[in-house]
């Protein structure tokens, strides 16, 4: 986990995962400290696709603060990274870490530098998979220990719940210094082992308002949203837990799309409204819902972020089905020889006479330019092969060796 290379160096990498919201977050109650104005719950997804890694280091040699992003230097100033680094470095001064001495010195400046192995600020939240790892790597280095989902809040909302593996509630709280909204987990990724999780990838370039900014307008323009806060969020959060103790998926599948559902509505009634859907988007929410009656019963859920990407949700029995569909309905364009679908392995069905007899959309070549199959997966993770570390010796990022 550590590396010491001198008595002042030490260096620790981990990785964290993304989290994709069925009960969405959209508004603050206070800007500053990141509170939501309601309960959200997600669902975290499987670090072999999807993750970001991070190294962070301290030594006595470095001279200031320093962040690589992706193999970019990066601006350690921004308001963001400073609330986190300053938050840990408090907690580390006001609780002390285990070993004491040079351990706790918080005046040593640090490296950071951090990868995300698919797509960043494209709508498939790397902010929650970064900041959550950002938080998560400090803490270990330092040896900071208890509740940390609250300093991750503190970097980008939705990365509260990226902490935790499985189902993740945040909740709302009351206090007015965020003490008490933090992330806990409802029930572990091994309590729906059959869950799995379809990113279609519709665009992968940055989205055009951003979900800080969007939200902002929202919380000031929107009756809807009021509404949504005051009379809808609570009650479908409960039912929401409700069916995930039960693994209901028709319920909890119904829940995701309306709430899907709503967050569009809420940006359409903002002013000047916010368009995230795309037609690509708005395509894959009729074939689902096609889908979903051929089948008999609710069998797939899509829900879609700050972004036209959608991300479904379905059984891993349906996923051969399913998955024949998305194909036939999104033939895929050349990719340059890269697969359609990445992640798990589908054995995917053709689709039958009788599926086509009763969706009746049309063919949309290359609208989806790829699928990422993935599962419920754990919380972030320390990486213990030093040879995975992205920080040299030397505190720069490493060189990859292709
Ligand atoms: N690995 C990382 N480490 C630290 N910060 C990161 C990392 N990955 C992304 N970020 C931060 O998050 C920003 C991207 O956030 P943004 O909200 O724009 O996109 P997103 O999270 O991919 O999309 P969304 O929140 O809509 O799902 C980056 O510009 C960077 O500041
Ligand atoms: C649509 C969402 O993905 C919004 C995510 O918002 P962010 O967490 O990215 O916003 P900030 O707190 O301003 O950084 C819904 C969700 O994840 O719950």
């Amino acid at each position: 986990m550590s590396v010491k290379m001198d008595e002042t160096f030490r260096c620790v990498t981990c990785t964290a995962p993304v989290n994709i919201a069925v009960i969405k977050y959209w508004g603050k109650r206070n800007e500053k400290l990141i509170l939501p104005t309601n309960p959200s719950l997600s669902v975290t997804l499987g670090q072999d696709e999807l993750r970001a890694k991070t190294s962070v280091a301290f030594s006595s040699k470095y001279t200031e603060d320093r962040m690589w992003l992706n193999g970019k230097e990066e601006s350690v100033s921004s308001q963001r990274i400073q609330n986190v680094l300053k938050e840990v470095r408090r907690r580390v001064r006001k609780r002390g870490a285990p070993g004491g001495g040079n351990e706790v010195d918080t005046s040593r400046h640090i490296h950071i530098v951090s990868e995300n192995n698919f797509p960043t600020a494209a709508g498939l939240a790397s902010s929650a998979a970064g900041y959550a790892c950002l938080v998560y790597s400090l803490c270990k280095l330092y040896g900071v220990q208890g509740e940390i989902s609250d300093i991750a809040r503190q970097g980008s909302g939705s990365a509260c719940r990226s902490i935790y593996g499985g189902y993740v509630l945040w909740k709302t709280g009351d206090l007015m210094d965020g003490t008490d909204s933090f992330a806990e987990q409802v029930a572990p990724e091994s309590h729906w082992p059959e869950m799995r999780s379809l990113i279609c990838v519709v665009s992968d370039q940055k989205k055009h308002v951003g979900s800080t900014e969007g939200m902002q307008t929202t919380v000031l323009t929107s009756e809807l949203m009021q509404h949504r806060v005051d009379g809808v969020v609570s009650q479908r959060t409960d039912d929401m837990i409700e069916a995930i103790m039960a693994r209901d998926f028709p319920t909890f599948a119904k829940i995701t799309m309306q709430e899907s559902n709503q967050l569009h509505a809420v940006c359409l009634d903002t002013y000047p409204p916010i368009f995230y859907m795309t037609d690509t988007s708005r395509l894959i929410v009729r074939l689902v819902h096609a889908i979903n009656d051929v089948l008999g019963d609710i069998k797939v859920a899509y829900t879609f972020d700050a972004g036209p990407n959608a991300c479904l949700y379905l059984l891993k029995e349906d996923v051969p089905r399913v998955m024949g569909l998305l194909r036939h309905f999104f033939p895929p364009a050349q990719r340059n020889g890269e697969p359609f679908v990445t992640g798990l392995p589908v054995d995917e069905l053709p689709v039958t006479e009788s599926d086509l007899a009763g969706i009746s959309l049309p063919q949309s070549e290359g609208a989806i330019k790829y699928v990422i199959h993935t599962k419920v997966g754990p919380g972030p993770q320390v990486v213990t092969d030093p040879s995975e570390s992205l920080i040299d010796a030397d505190g720069s990022p490493k060189q990859k060796s292709s």
